[in-house]
């Protein structure tokens, strides 16, 4: 499936038992959202949240921002229901957590599909299990995915790794998923920052992420989508760059040349290609702000 471009450096969840947010959540400035029936809401409060959830979808007002919603998985008491109530919304995709193999998204396609959900609804997975980073490769292989998200919090639980400043142990979770979203075409976003007054902290692990690959950052409370949303973009020098390289290439390729050097660089043919990614991304970003918000 081809999915068209668009931002998605900001990635912000709200519980869906939480009115308030998902009210403010329609003036904040995340390119997308996640709407949480999973982890962040009580087993009491998912009847509510799931209703919370659909009634503000229906009612709408969120812009051009991205609608995800997160249901419980199929194996809880509420994971049948959620694809139930979400089948039919107007959303812009629906993300499975703890996904650990294939079968598992086809289980929840067909219950998707008997409920009348589009065939065109964008899947996407938390990958936050042992067994996912095993089965990635396989995994992001599925014709329906649109995108990965990383759940973080619940693998390092699993195995057993501390949250560090330097996320050592992530790094080979995180660079597999990456690996493996790229081969396959897909979004990959990164885990979440739990620290909340640690803003120097929440910078360095957006630039670790940004430097690794990803696209955007999962975000817990508004006050993390403006750093994400600068970390994420390309700065005004690597567009400048972008522009500069883009310039010297079409020329050299008038001249038959196959290597041109830019601002002391050697540029080929994959640099050209990745300037116009990045002018691009720019392109949409600046749509994006253009954009009442
Ligand atoms: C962490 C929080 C519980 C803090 O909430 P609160 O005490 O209300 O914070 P503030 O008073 O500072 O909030 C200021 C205003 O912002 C609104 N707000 C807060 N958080 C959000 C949000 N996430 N989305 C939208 N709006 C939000 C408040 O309502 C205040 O508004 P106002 O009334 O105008 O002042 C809270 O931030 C929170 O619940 N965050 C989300 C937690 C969550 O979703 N967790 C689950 C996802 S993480 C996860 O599961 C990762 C993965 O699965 C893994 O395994 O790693
Ligand atoms: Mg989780």
């Amino acid at each position: 499936m081809h999915f068209p471009l668009r931002p998605r450096r900001s990635m912000l969840y709200m519980p869906g038992a939480n009115a308030r947010a998902l009210e403010k959540a329609r003036m904040l400035p995340a390119d997308s959202l996640i709407l949480d029936m999973e982890d962040a809401v009580a087993p009491d409060a998912k009847a509510q949240a799931r209703e919370q959830i659909v009634t503000a979808v229906n009612e709408g007002g969120y812009g051009k921002r991205e609608i995800i919603v997160r249901v419980n998985g199929l194996d809880t008491a509420w994971g049948k229901d959620d694809l139930y109530a979400i089948a039919k919304l107007p959303i812009d995709g629906i993300l499975l957590p703890k996904i650990d193999n294939l079968q598992q998204i086809n289980d929840s396609i067909d219950q998707l599909n008997a409920a009348g959900a589009s065939e065109q609804l964008p899947i996407w997975i938390m990958a936050e299990t042992a067994a996912c980073m095993l089965n990635i490769a396989s995994i992001a292989t599925h014709p329906r995915l649109a995108g990965i998200v990383m759940g973080t919090s619940d693998l390092a639980k699993e195995i057993r790794a501390k949250h560090t400043a330097d996320r050592i142990g992530m790094l080979v979770p995180l660079s597999l998923c990456v690996l493996a979203a790229r081969a396959n075409g897909l979004e990959i976003l990164d885990g979440v920052y739990l620290n909340l007054d640690d803003e120097a902290g929440f910078c360095v692990a957006c630039e670790q992420g940004r430097n690794m690959g990803f696209d955007g950052k999962t975000l817990i409370h508004p006050k993390q989508v403006d750093i994400a949303n600068q970390i994420f973009s390309p700065s005004g020098a690597e567009i400048n760059h972008a522009q500069e390289v883009i310039h010297a290439w079409e020329e050299a390729r008038q001249a038959s040349k196959g290597v041109v050097v830019v601002n002391g660089k050697l540029v080929e043919n994959l640099h050209y290609e990745e300037s116009q990614r990045i002018l691009a991304l720019a392109g949409a970003i600046k749509e994006r702000h253009g954009q009442t918000i």
